[in-house]
């Protein structure tokens, strides 16, 4: 379970800092898709570095299975699969020796890893080049093992950012089938993206974040009674437009 409690950030910025996140709170439980959705520059992974135990808030908290990610960040971390289009994999490196250093980066007893990979390795079809360098691999494949990367300590709570950018249509089916298998093993999963078309499709429950301040959240049909909108894109330019008009007005 994720818990988020009025969790702020403040960023010094020369002539006016910039509050990145905004008192949000919010609670994801084991099972459920969360999509922390905004525009570029929304907070959204600001939200996701501090619960990760990254970035210290200002004031407010992350937790995660009762750990909070300041006070206990290593418990964070071995709770956390992180799942982001920017992170790479060491070129030199074959698949299995990656998972397997990544087991034992986060302690996994060897026959644990050992049996991890396997189904990782199954689960993601990976046998074919679970042993050629990871410098040879297609953006695919390279994608499949970052997933699996993800997985290999069998975290209880997986955070997504911006899974799908960059990625064709059948990178994206990958991203969308990971989801709803996580959703199935019980996992609590964020998933943060500013493509609400996917969002609404992949998510159980959504927070419209704007300027670091949740605007709205709920499941589809809680949001839909609420705003009196169809789609989340609608609900979030009649729900921009407010606040902005609000701010005009300030
Ligand atoms: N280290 C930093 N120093 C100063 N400002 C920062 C820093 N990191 C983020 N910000 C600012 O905080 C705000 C939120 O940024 P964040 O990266 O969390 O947004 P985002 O919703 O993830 O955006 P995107 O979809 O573009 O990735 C932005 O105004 C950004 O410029």
């Amino acid at each position: 379970m994720i818990t988020v409690e009025q969790l702020t950030k403040t960023f010094p910025n020369p002539g006016r800092d910039v509050v990145a996140v905004d008192h949000l709170s919010l609670v994801v439980p084991r099972g459920e898709v969360y999509g922390l959705l905004g525009e570029n520059g929304a907070g959204k992974t600001t939200t996701l570095r501090m619960i990760l135990g990254l970035l210290a808030p200002t004031s407010g908290y992350a937790e995660v299975d009762g750990f909070r990610s300041v006070e206990s960040p290593d418990a964070v971390k071995a709770r956390i699969g992180l799942v982001s289009t920017s992170a790479g994999l060491y070129q030199w490196l074959t698949p299995r020796e990656l998972l397997l250093f990544f087991a034992d980066l986060y302690g996994v007893p060897d026959e644990t890893a050992a049996q991890s990979l396997d189904n990782l390795s199954r689960l993601f079809d990976l046998k074919d080049f679970l042993d050629r360098r990871s410098a040879t691999l297609s953006t695919g494949q390279k994608q499949r093992v970052n997933l699996a990367r993800s997985l290999i300590h069998d975290p209880p709570v997986l955070l997504l950012d911006e899974p799908t950018r960059g990625l064709d249509v059948l990178g994206s089916k990958v991203i969308f089938d990971f989801i709803a298998a996580a959703r199935n093993l019980g996992k609590a999963v964020i998933v943060s993206t500013h493509r609400l078309d996917e969002a609404e499709r992949l998510c159980d429950r959504f927070g419209l974040l704007h300027k670091g301040r949740l605007m709205h959240e709920g499941t589809m049909s809680e949001l839909r009674m609420r705003t009196s909108c169809d789609t989340l894109t609608e609900m979030f330019l009649k729900g921009l437009s407010a606040a902005d008009l609000l701010e005009a007005r300030n």
